[in-house]
């Protein structure tokens, strides 16, 4: 099986080294720069038990037509670009997008692709160098089929690993939902305090103000309460203690996060609901002011 990755980021070369051991064909495709080279490159993967594992995985410039799947790993902000180069892709061509948020869900379906999957990742990953990348939390990769046949994609429950479990939900929406509800809990407080995701729930303070998000994200979709569970968000803080969060990454290293298809998603929708999130906007805001400020870390 052939599957091109669009993004040799934290994620992309994670999910890469894993399926590559799979004996899969991977190629990760990078920016474009016009050439087509291809080439061979070394994945290293230091796991969370701090094993190290070395796989080979191709390199090329542009996608190729000729995939079973391809996997879009960019953030949501440089999606419109890779939009952009699929454009000539077959429509036949199965695609996964494992983006955080929500604001994707839409943009993708309307694509012209037939069949169109998503994925919520519930591990964390950092990369470290150009072809080192760390395992830096324990989880599964959920995948929900939204557009299409879930045959397409069956085949990836073959791929599904101790250090990678992956799992089949049904309904995408709601799968987004959830991790974006996730998200919204660890992601700008890690970014805005600068910890790891585990100081969250060690400090009295913190602990708090994640208990207010909860109850006060629950009074907004009361739908949820039912599934979601404040444990779940104790649960992810242990399970990735020692991750960055994606959004302290970003902050790190200057650049623009992902804090509107995370947070101000879901203030979008607690406000056609005519609902208030007043903790949760606080802090969009401070995200958004520090994003505004352009400091230099
Ligand atoms: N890291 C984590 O722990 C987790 C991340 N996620 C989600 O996964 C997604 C990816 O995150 P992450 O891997 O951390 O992000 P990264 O920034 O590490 O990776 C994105 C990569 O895509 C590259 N890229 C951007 N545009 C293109 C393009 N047009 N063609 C080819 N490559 C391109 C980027 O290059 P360049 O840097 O040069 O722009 C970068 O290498 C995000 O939505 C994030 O929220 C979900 C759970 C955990
Ligand atoms: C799972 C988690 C919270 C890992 O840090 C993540 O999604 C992120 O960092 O964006």
């Amino acid at each position: 099986m052939r599957i091109e990755i669009i993004g040799a980021g934290a994620v992309g070369l994670l999910v890469a080294s894993y399926f590559a051991e799979k004996n899969m064909d991977v190629y990760i495709v990078g920016k474009p720069t016009g050439e087509t080279v291809c080439e061979d490159i070394q994945i290293e993967r230091t796991n969370v038990n701090q094993s190290v594992t070395s796989v080979n995985v191709k390199y090329i410039s542009a996608l190729s037509n000729k995939a079973n799947l391809i996997i879009v790993a960019v953030k949501y902000g440089q999606l419109h670009e890779v939009y952009a180069s699929m454009e000539h892709v077959k429509d036949s061509i199965p695609l996964l997008f494992l983006q955080n948020g929500l604001a994707h869900y839409e943009e993708a379906l309307a694509l012209s692709k037939a069949h169109i999957a998503f994925c919520s990742i519930q591990f964390g990953a950092l990369k470290l160098s150009e072809h080192h990348v760390a395992h830096k939390g324990e989880g599964v990769m959920k995948i929900a089929v939204a557009k299409g046949a879930n045959d397409e994609f069956s085949f990836l429950n073959g791929l599904s690993s101790a250090g990678l479990p992956i799992v089949f939900e049904q309904d995408a929406e709601k799968m987004l939902m959830e991790k974006a509800l996730l998200n919204c809990f660890i992601n700008p407080l890690t970014a805005i305090l600068q910890v790891k995701n585990g100081q969250l729930i060690t400090q009295s303070h913190t602990l708090q103000l994640l208990k207010d998000l909860y109850n006060e994200l629950m009074t907004a979709f009361p739908q949820f309460k039912e599934t979601f569970h404040f444990n779940q968000v104790i649960a992810l803080c242990e399970k990735t203690a020692e991750n960055t969060s994606s959004m302290l990454a970003d902050r790190l290293a200057n650049r623009k996060t992902e804090i509107d298809t995370i947070a101000g998603a879901i203030l979008k929708k607690a406000e056609q609901n005519e609902k208030k999130l007043p903790v949760l906007q606080t802090l969009y805001y401070l995200v958004k002011a520090f994003e505004e400020s352009g400091e230099q870390m």
